[in-house]
């Protein structure tokens, strides 16, 4: 099975190294992260109570989602502008605790194996619910603080105001919500291999990545 899960903390690189890793071997990605940010959008524009996980759970249900050519379309809008804002990501991380939520995505985020020459699998929970068959999975994590530099850096380089305390607070309220939640919460697989790129530049991440794959499919 041509499949790598790629999960960790926000800001680590996840889905930077994502792309990368699948570039280089021609296999597609799902970015299961941005599932759970169209469904903060639609709590967002379709004035649902976010309390409310069963009707989140129905609506997200129903929507019409395509993944082209990096843009995100949902019921026949362009949202991949919206999805990247951090009240989005804020949202998406509260709503994630939801069973109901969860269980509604479950059989989306399979359903991206089928027909492609491989996958990359992007997010939390790749590796221990999503795809607990993979052959290779890999958390990836860094120090908070450099994850907090690597998100300014980001925002600045796309013109975005931003404040650093800010980041590094929001971060750790983000990473303590995943970490904890009672349903699939942020941790290794138990066979995964952990990837600490606090001071691994981007490529050398992808490299070591790869370097993994080799030896799997040999
Ligand atoms: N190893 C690295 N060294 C320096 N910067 C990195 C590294 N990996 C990722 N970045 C940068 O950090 C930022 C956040 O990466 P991103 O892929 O969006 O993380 P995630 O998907 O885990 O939230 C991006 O601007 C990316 O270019
Ligand atoms: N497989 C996943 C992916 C994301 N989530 C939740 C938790 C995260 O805080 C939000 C947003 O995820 P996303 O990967 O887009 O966020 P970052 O880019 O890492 O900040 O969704 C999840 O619970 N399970």
């Amino acid at each position: 099975m041509n499949l790598i899960t790629i999960d960790g903390p926000s800001a680590s690189g996840k889905g930077t190294v994502s792309n990368l890793v699948a570039k280089a071997l021609g296999w597609d990605v799902l970015d299961s992260g941005a599932l759970y940010r169209i469904s903060a959008y639609a709590v967002q524009t379709k004035d649902i109570n976010p309390e409310d996980a069963q009707t989140i759970a129905e609506v997200v249900g129903k929507l019409d989602i395509k993944f082209q050519e990096g843009e995100v379309w949902v019921d026949g809008v362009e949202v991949s502008d919206i999805l990247r804002q951090e009240s989005t990501g804020k949202m998406a991380s509260k709503i994630a605790a939801y069973p109901e939520l969860r269980a509604a995505l479950l059989d989306r985020q399979r359903n991206f194996i089928h027909g492609v020459p491989g996958l990359v699998g992007d997010g939390r929970d790749m590796g221990t619910v999503i795809f607990p068959n993979a052959p290779l999975k890999i958390f990836l994590v860094a120090d908070v603080n450099e994850r907090a530099n690597r998100r300014y850096k980001q925002l600045v380089d796309k013109g975005v105001v931003a404040n650093y305390d800010e980041i590094l607070a929001d971060l750790q309220r983000r990473d303590d919500q995943d970490m904890n939640r009672a349903v699939a919460p942020l941790k290794p697989a138990d066979d995964a291999v952990v990837i600490d790129s606090s001071h691994m530049g981007i490529q050398d991440v992808v490299d070591s990545i790869l370097k993994e794959w080799a030896k799997k499919s040999t």
